[in-house]
């Protein structure tokens, strides 16, 4: 099976176009208002529009409540929800439920110990997003560039899907993948020229790496 490409943080149709050229399978929307790459509603209804049919359009949130989300899901078509902030098991499973959605948790690694967490998630939702713990004190639960030690998941295999995310980038992401063997993988900063400002070359070289595994 070919690993899967999300490509989040997305903020304009070039973007989008770039994306999706480049044989991307997953888009992310980041609606969090301290982040870079976060888009009003207005922008993302938009933003959809351009999305081709077949591609998964992911809506990145951090701990938002049911308005929040109710809006959210009221405005811009979402296939799947990635909840990355400190949503616990039972929030996810209340979000899941209420909204109808898929959801994709994301837990943070730093040790070993932490991916004990995983299991908790993995019964309640349809996907966990294996990415760097951030900074302490730092502005974004994600996004930050930051990849974490890929050898503590060398052999571990879950029963749900899964997907890397975290300081990937198109130098280490087929190391990362050899590594891991992950089905999935996720990058923002690391097809970026600035914060916020995705390069249409970072995306193709990043997607040829991925395919050449
Ligand atoms: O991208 C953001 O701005 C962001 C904000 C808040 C939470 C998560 C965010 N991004 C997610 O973080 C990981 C890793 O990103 P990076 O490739 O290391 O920059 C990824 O899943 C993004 O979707």
């Amino acid at each position: 099976m070919p690993v899967r490409i999300k490509i989040c943080g997305l903020r304009t149709a070039q973007d989008v176009a770039a994306a999706v050229a480049c044989g991307a399978d997953d888009i992310g929307l980041v609606f969090f208002d301290r982040s870079p790459r976060h888009l009003t509603l207005d922008d993302a209804a938009e933003l959809a529009l351009t999305v081709p049919v077949g591609i998964r359009k992911v809506a990145l949130t951090v701990d938002a409540d049911d308005a929040t989300l109710d809006a959210l899901l009221a405005r811009v078509p979402i296939d799947l929800l990635q909840l990355h902030g400190h949503e616990t098991p039972d929030r996810v499973q209340e979000i899941r439920q209420g909204t109808g959605i898929p959801v994709m948790k994301a837990v943070g690694i730093a040790e070993a110990a932490d991916l004990d967490e995983l299991d908790a998630y993995m019964a309640v939702c349809e996907q966990v997003l294996v990415d760097a713990k951030p900074p302490r004190g730092g502005v974004l639960p994600g996004g930050n560039g930051l990849a974490f030690d890929w050898t503590l998941l060398e052999g571990r295999s879950w029963p749900v899907p899964w997907m890397l995310a975290g300081g990937l980038r198109p130098s280490n992401v087929a190391e990362a993948i050899r590594l891991t063997g992950a089905p999935q993988v996720d990058v923002s900063s690391g097809v970026e020229s600035a914060p916020g400002v995705k390069d249409p070359d970072m995306i193709r070289d990043f997607c040829a790496a991925v395919r050449g595994v």
